[in-house]
């Protein structure tokens, strides 16, 4: 099959990260600072991103990696660095045959440096490019709520192989999504799943390890005859997405059910196993432009779930033109049957806004 060594790359590297982001998101001292944009960034975010850098570049050694962190606050600080290459010597997959297939550990502090700045990539629509968001949502893994790994090989800018591993989501694929997913999440047992796609293989999820991969089974969405009877999710940050055009939208599509919060790509992840239907992301600003790192991976598994993901206008989502999404506004994900009809009711209420 295509792509099955980068697949399997990328799940276990993801595993391995998340052994690391775990041990974080337990401990107390999560070393977050803030960045220049505001928002947060942990130790766990930098030793995730190092260690999954290291596992592509032996993998793959010419493959590009666009990665939203670099090591610029770890050079500057050396207790900082000193903590997170403590996590990274941690962090190991227990099957040695596992732990070898992604280059084994990081040999030196300096080597852990290089990996993290090895995400540099200005992207763009030529070759194989990784992208790379090695906590998305860290402030629902701030707060106790939900959060992801996620990792997505692009070719020639097309979204091709995506891994995403979800430490605090159920590993049951119909466990009811509820309200308390954002808020009341941990990592405890039955929690913890791996989803991964390839461009017209289809997607699969299975139970996060610490070792070998699991066997996969495969998700698809949920049949969705009547889009009113839609649960749909959003972020928890009234800051990413607006949640009163949501609220519009959904009023406007019949459906009664309250949104399903939560952060990060967990929410691409509940559609794409059929516990929810809708994924919603209206702009809050004119100037906020998408991270491909926050879609690439998300966009594969909902594709290959049965899905269609464009932005808020319906314009396919363009990943070949650099960091950003800047050509696009907005994420529309559903069921391929009921996209046209959501964008619909999408332009509408943001027509109505502009008068
Ligand atoms: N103004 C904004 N609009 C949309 N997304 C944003 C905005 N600011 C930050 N984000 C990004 O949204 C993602 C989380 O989305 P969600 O709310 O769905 O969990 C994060 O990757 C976050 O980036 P960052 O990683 O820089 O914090
Ligand atoms: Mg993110
Ligand atoms: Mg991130
Ligand atoms: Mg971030």
């Amino acid at each position: 099959m295509a792509y099955e060594k980068e697949l399997e790359l990328a799940l276990l590297a993801v595993q391995r990260a998340a052994i690391l982001t775990k041990s974080v998101y337990s401990s107390h001292s999560k070393g977050t600072l803030t960045k220049t944009d505001s928002s947060p960034v942990t130790i766990g975010d930098f030793g995730a991103q190092a260690l999954i850098i290291a596992s592509i570049k032996s993998a793959f050694p010419n493959d590009e990696v666009v990665g939203e962190e670099d090591a610029d606050d770890l050079r500057a600080n050396p207790d900082l660095k000193n903590l997170v290459w403590d996590l990274v010597q941690q962090a190991k997959l227990s099957d040695p045959a596992a732990q070898d297939k992604i280059g084994g550990p990081i040999k030196s502090a300096d080597d852990m440096l290089k990996a993290l700045d090895g995400g540099a990539s200005e992207g763009g629509n030529k070759g194989r490019i990784w992208a790379l968001d090695p906590i998305d949502g860290t402030k629902g893994f701030l707060r106790g709520g939900q959060y992801a790994v996620c990792l997505a090989l692009m070719v020639d800018g097309v979204p091709t192989v995506g891994v995403i591993g979800c430490p605090n989501l159920p590993v049951d694929d119909k466990a009811p999504l509820d309200s308390k997913i954002g808020t009341d999440a941990d990592d405890k047992e039955g929690k913890g799943v791996l989803f991964g796609a390839v461009k017209g293989q289809g997607a699969t999820s299975r139970a996060l390890t610490d070792g070998k991969l699991e066997a996969p089974k495969t998700i698809t969405m949920s049949p969705l005859p009547d889009v009113a009877q839609a649960t749909f999710c959003e972020s928890v940050e009234a800051g990413h997405s607006s949640h009163g055009d949501q609220a519009d939208i959904a009023r406007k599509l019949g459906i009664t059910k309250a949104s399903v919060r939560m952060d990060s790509q967990a929410k691409y992840c509940s559609i794409a196993r059929g516990a929810g239907d809708l994924y919603l992301r209206l702009p809050t600003s004119k100037t906020y432009q998408e991270k491909i790192w926050d879609h690439a991976a998300g966009v594969v598994l909902v594709q290959e779930a049965g899905g269609e993901v464009t932005d808020a206008y319906g314009k396919q989502l363009n990943f070949g033109i650099g960091r950003t999404l800047k050509e696009n506004k907005g994420i529309v994900a559903a069921p391929k049957a009921v996209h046209a009809k959501v964008i619909e009711v999408v332009k509408e209420v943001l027509s109505a806004k502009k008068d």
